[in-house]
């Protein structure tokens, strides 16, 4: 038996306001009965949810609360993380949302957004078209395979596009309904998962190779002939899927990959505020990576740019890289490298007289050692990689060393802020992936960047919602990093944070957004207007979690 409209309007998160429905709507929508007589206003809402989230004593447990409350009435959630934001973002995202990744099986309350399984493959328009919206603005899909530094989470991998639309909505105010999270289920190759009986996806080993981008196609044609419009945003796939997907529909369609593109704007924008106070331009940078995976090549790819930007020839350009992986250093001689990870190779025969291991590797302390490394970024998902002797060698031949240990969750970062400070003699400019207290060092408190994509995804959400733009260029990309940049607090104080704290990112995102919709006019991916123009339909695009009329 289906449920008549008035029951809907309390059972839909979209619609649903509790007890902030006023006396006219409960007549309206004979609500009268289902909820107590006293109406409260949205500000006496927030203070009782928030009474109650404080009552729950674990991470995990508030992430489910929150969940839960984001699955009955959304303007309530929203409000609530807006008020809290530095508390609930490390809820609702990095790091806990891995952890609701892995349990996500165990976790399961209510649908959201959609499974698409690799047996369904000849129905995806059907399942598109079960979405519980019919507009869309921005769809954020994953398969699962490289959940933050954890790896395989199969289905479970849902977690992440719910996490990263709920701050599409929170920063980018892209209206809650028009948001579709969506899982590629082909499969897991997660021992764990696959042994597990309450294992909610489909329990196959990983469909692969041709059959994978056969997949991948059809869905993707699927989008284009549903949602024309949307933007369709790849999050967390592994290296040798992400790249060619992305490579393959960039000029085809509104899209980006997240880990390449938006991890290499927010990196940039972090170093340019870094650069800022060393007083050392960009083009004096030597910069060594621990990790060559497809987050660390986007990240060269953005620096390479810019370096060439600051007048150093392409060449000179990439000789300032220097890239670590599980086999060491990338060099010339090396058989192993994808065509990306070979623009960034160092010539074998400068590394002759360097201490190899019996493998003929070179490890990261030996590049440190034998190099004035400037900055050191980890992108490697290797927790505690950064280690004190590493630290101080980098530290006992720079001024202002610049680290940033940017692999997720918590667990996988490459060093903790404390003792980045500590080894360095509170020298260290830092910013993490994951967010850290600040730390207090001979009596100044420091504070901790966040340097996490979520600086730069909702903001060119929101940007190409209100240019109308047509694709994501990598020119957006880098209007996006050069007007955060700008906002880095520690350009005007250098004892400032590398990037601005969450409490200013909704504004910033307007800025950057901005930056966003003009470069998209300079592209011609987007018609002309004025930047009045697109300023205030930023402003008016950017949702705010309010109580509106109720749409019948
Ligand atoms: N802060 C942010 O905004 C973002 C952070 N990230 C984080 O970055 C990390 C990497 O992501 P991604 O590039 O997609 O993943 P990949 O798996 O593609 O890359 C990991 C890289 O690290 C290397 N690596 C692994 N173990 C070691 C080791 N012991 N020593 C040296 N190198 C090692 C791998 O080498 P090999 O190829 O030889 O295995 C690979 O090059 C994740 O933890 C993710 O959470 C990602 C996006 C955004
Ligand atoms: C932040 C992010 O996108 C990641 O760690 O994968
Ligand atoms: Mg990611």
């Amino acid at each position: 038996m289906g449920h008549s409209f008035p029951f809907r309007v309390i059972s839909d998160p979209a619609f649903n306001k509790g007890t902030a429905f006023s006396i006219e709507e409960r007549d309206r929508y004979g609500l009268h009965g289902l909820l107590p007589p006293h109406i409260e206003s949205l500000d006496e809402q927030v203070q009782r949810v928030y009474e109650a989230y404080q009552r729950k004593d674990d991470d995990l447990e508030r992430h489910i609360y929150l969940r839960a409350l984001q699955d009955t009435n959304e303007v309530l959630f929203y409000r609530l993380l807006l008020e809290h934001i530095e508390e609930m973002l490390p809820m609702v995202y990095t790091p806990v949302v891995g952890q609701a990744c892995q349990l996500f099986s165990h976790i399961y309350r209510r649908p959201r957004g959609l499974f698409i399984s690799y047996p369904m493959r000849d129905s995806i328009g059907s399942l598109l078209r079960s979405r519980p919206y019919p507009d869309v603005d921005v769809i954020v899909v994953t398969d699962g395979e490289r959940i933050l530094g954890i790896g395989d989470q199969g289905a479970g991998g849902l977690g992440i596009p719910i996490g990263k639309l709920s701050l599409y909505t929170l920063i980018g105010g892209i209206r809650p309904e028009r948001t579709l999270p969506i899982v590629l289920d082909v499969g897991t190759n997660n021992a764990e998962r696959l042994k597990d009986p309450e294992y909610v996806g489909w329990r196959h080993e990983r469909i692969s190779g041709q059959a994978y981008f056969d997949f991948i196609d059809q869905f993707v044609k699927a989008v284009q002939q549903e949602l024309p419009q949307v933007c369709l945003q790849w999050e967390d796939f592994a290296t040798p899927h992400a790249r060619p997907i992305l490579e393959r529909y960039a000029n085809k369609l509104l899209t980006f990959n997240d880990d390449i593109q938006g991890t290499a704007a927010v990196a940039l924008g972090a170093v340019m505020g870094a650069v800022g106070v060393t007083g050392k331009p960009l083009r004096e940078q030597q910069i060594v990576f621990l990790g060559a995976g497809s987050a660390a090549v986007g990240v060269d790819d953005y620096l390479r740019a810019a370096l060439v930007q600051d007048r150093l020839s392409e060449v000179e350009a990439r000789q300032r890289f220097w890239m670590v992986d599980k086999d060491g250093l990338l060099h010339s001689d090396r058989h192993d490298l994808s065509p990306e990870q070979q623009v960034y190779v160092q010539d074998s025969a400068k590394l002759a007289n360097w201490p190899k291991t019996a493998h003929g590797a070179i490890g990261l302390a030996d590049v440190i050692q034998q190099v004035n490394a400037t900055i050191l970024i980890g992108l490697s998902t290797v927790g505690g990689a950064f280690t004190e002797p590493i630290i101080r060698e980098m530290a006992g031949k720079v001024d202002r060393p610049v680290i940033l240990p940017l692999s997720n969750p918590t667990s996988r970062s490459e060093a903790c802020p404390e003792d980045l400070l500590r080894w360095t003699n509170g020298r260290a400019l830092v910013a993490t992936g994951s967010p850290y207290a600040p730390v207090v060092w001979e009596g100044r408190t420091i504070p901790i960047a966040q340097c996490n994509n979520v600086f730069i995804f909702p903001a060119v959400g929101l940007g190409v919602v209100a240019s109308k733009a047509t694709r994501v260029t990598d020119g957006m990309m880098l209007a996006a990093a050069r007007a955060l940049g700008e906002h880095s607090p520690a350009l005007k104080d250098p004892a400032g944070s590398l990037l601005p704290p969450l409490s200013e990112v909704r504004s910033v995102a307007r800025a950057i957004a901005e930056a966003v919709g003009m470069e998209a006019q300079r592209a011609g991916v987007t018609p002309l207007t004025t930047r009045t123009e697109l300023a205030a339909r930023v402003q008016a695009s950017q949702w705010l979690p309010e109580y509106g009329p109720v749409a019948d």
